[in-house]
């Protein structure tokens, strides 16, 4: 890792395989093999987190609303039966300045998504459409393969994984 890539600014790109021979057992790594998905392939920051199944109405105002570099980590329960963000969503979350999503779940629009300026990570994609309800919970602690993420705890992601702060 470069001096100048301190994990705390969650903007440089950081290794996540340098970081884990930094820190080690601090870190708590996603085995589940995850897709790197947007045109960001290096990402970082806070957590905030969404928990919904096939219903992506709060994935989409969340990202309407300011990121400041944060990582929106969405557990949707693994479900690859519908997309819970496209392109349009993924715009807004550039637009709003998010660093990147973490989808545990489908997305849609892979090669408009692939183009943005996005951290993306999902398990893969779904052309169908979620629910529009706005069903789930926002900012609560979730757990992906094993990993509790907490709102507000350091998650980087790169082509190799996620590491989440424990
Ligand atoms: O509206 C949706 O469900 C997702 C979508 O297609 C987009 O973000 O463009």
């Amino acid at each position: 890792m470069s001096a100048a890539s301190t994990p705390a600014e969650g903007t440089a790109a950081v290794n996540t395989a340098d970081l884990y021979d930094e820190r080690g057992d601090e870190l708590a790594s996603i085995s589940l093999q995850f897709q790197s998905l947007g045109g960001r392939s290096h990402f970082s920051g806070q957590a905030r987190t969404i928990r919904c199944f096939q219903d992506n109405a709060l994935v989409k105002s969340t990202l309407a609303t300011p990121g400041n570099g944060k990582v929106l980590v969405v557990d949707g329960g693994g479900s690859l039966g519908t997309a819970l963000m496209g392109d349009m969503i993924a715009e807004s979350a550039v637009a709003n300045g998010w660093a990147g999503v973490v989808i545990n779940g489908a997305i849609r629009d892979r090669e408009a998504i692939a183009a943005l300026d996005l951290g993306v990570k999902a398990l893969g994609s779904n052309p169908r459409k979620s629910a529009k309800a706005g069903a789930g919970e926002v900012d609560v602690d979730v757990e992906i393969d094993g990993v509790a993420i907490r709102p507000g705890c350091m998650i980087w992601c790169d082509p190799d994984g996620i590491l989440v702060e424990r």
